[in-house]
């Protein structure tokens, strides 16, 4: 295994310094290190260094959807954007609902080998909302799942949400919820307000997405298990965590890098690349958002990258799919929307995009400070250059991406899962 010497990075606490890594280890950072004759150095000058970024909500598509994604095309991506790890959400076809299932996404995660492959287990059986999935099956499964979702729908019932949130305790598992009440977005096309009258299109009320993580935080507190709110995007959900989590309750929430960013306005070109679950929101909505990231409200960045093929979302906005894609992009947007903006630092975007969103899916090789001993998951950062984003040049199987012509700060440069390049020189390694 090559030896890399990493010169002149700037860590996320300010200090420059040069990392050692062999063995896929960390095995040492500091100035005037012994490296080995023959390793490889990489001058690190102007770059930040991050631990490697983990992404808790990623839909690589495989299985059943292979024309959209595969596990092998979506952990490219990922490598690209910074990432070492990523959680696979089980809307797959079959559904991940089995250790069968879960066991092959993680196995084609680990045969590819650009990014350790997390899988999710779906709540319910087949998605369906009625029937709790084999949860403990999935959990002591090699693939060894801690989060459950039936993401791209809500765990509606009360009671069955009840009985996951009891279920998971057992193996300290974690429940993700998308909320959305289904009976408030029947038909729901993007966000409600003075926009979709105007539009002629179905509007999805804020309040849909409020209601269901308020009941679902008093539902957890009942319960006393782990509640992760997924892509939350009003700014009354902001304030209901936060709320909740002045009082002590357990509760833990992303926000996705389009939430940080677009805004509704965006409809107006009936572009269905612009459509998406939640719909993009209010310019009100987006500072709420960037707050609540910045103030620990929201714990983490997850990308939501939802990879659609062209027939799915080059058609007429009501019969387009919803989601966009996202993980070649991620930080880039996070630094436009977060770091110029002076709310986040670097550091905090360790925090946000690597240490918490790690621990909440229980990834104990990712998420570890740059320190000799930790695994070597890095991610080597150019914060200093811009990019136009051309759908074309993604290394994703789709082109869905709604920033496309958009002039966007930062590059990364390299990316390292367990001292393995996976991108070098910006490019992928292998
Ligand atoms: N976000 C989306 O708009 N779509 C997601 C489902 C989801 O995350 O709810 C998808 O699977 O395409
Ligand atoms: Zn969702
Ligand atoms: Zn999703």
């Amino acid at each position: 295994m090559t030896a890399y010497l990493i010169t002149g990075a700037r860590l996320v606490g300010g200090e420059v310094a040069d990392l050692l890594i062999g063995n896929g280890e960390i095995v040492a950072t500091g100035t005037n290190l012994d490296a080995p004759a023959d390793a490889t150095t990489i001058d690190a000058t102007g770059l930040v260094a991050l631990p490697g970024l983990v992404d808790l909500h990623t839909h690589l598509r495989e299985p059943g959807r292979e024309d959209a994604e595969t596990v092998f095309t979506g952990t490219r991506a990922a490598a690209k954007g910074g990432f070492t790890a990523v959680f696979a959400m089980a809307n797959t076809d079959p559904v991940a609902d089995t250790a069968g299932v879960v066991e092959q996404v993680w196995r084609l995660g680990r045969d590819a080998g650009y990014a350790d492959v997390y899988p999710i287990g779906a709540v319910t059986v087949g998605r369906q909302g009625t029937q709790l999935a084999e949860l403990g099956a999935m959990a002591d499964s090699a693939a060894r799942v801690r989060v459950f979702s039936d993401d791209g729908d809500c765990v509606w019932d009360a009671a069955l949400m009840r009985r996951a949130l009891e279920y998971v305790k057992a193996f300290d598992g974690v429940i993700a919820q998308h909320a959305q009440e289904p009976r408030l977005t029947q038909g729901a096309q993007m966000n409600e307000g003075a926009l979709s009258g105007v539009l002629g299109l179905t509007g999805w009320p804020s309040v849909a997405e409020e209601a269901i993580i308020a009941r679902d935080i008093l539902l957890n507190a009942h319960v006393g298990s782990k509640l992760h709110v997924c892509h939350l995007s009003t700014k009354g959900s902001v304030e209901i965590v936060r709320a909740a989590k002045r009082r002590g309750l357990e509760v833990t929430a992303e926000v996705t890098p389009h939430h940080l960013l677009l805004t509704e306005d965006l409809a107006a070109s009936y572009n269905p690349v612009y459509k998406v679950n939640p719909p993009l929101r209010t310019k009100a909505d987006v500072e709420a958002v960037r707050e609540g990231l910045a103030d620990g409200t929201i714990d983490i960045v997850a990308t939501d990258h939802a990879p659609h093929p062209v027939e799915d979302k080059d058609c007429e906005w009501s019969a387009a799919a919803f989601g966009m894609t996202g993980l070649e992009t991620a930080l880039s947007v996070v630094q436009h929307a977060m770091i110029d903006t002076k709310l986040l630092t670097w550091a905090d975007v360790a925090d946000r995009m690597s240490y918490r969103p790690a621990a909440i899916g229980q990834a104990s090789d990712h998420g570890r400070p740059l320190e000799a001993g930790a695994p070597a998951n890095i991610v080597l950062y150019d914060p200093t250059v811009e990019q136009t984003v051309v759908p074309d040049a993604s290394v994703s199987l789709s082109r869905n991406t709604p920033f496309e012509g958009m002039t966007l700060p930062g590059k990364v440069v390299a990316t390292f899962l367990r001292g393995v390049p996976t991108v070098l020189n910006g490019e992928l390694a292998q």
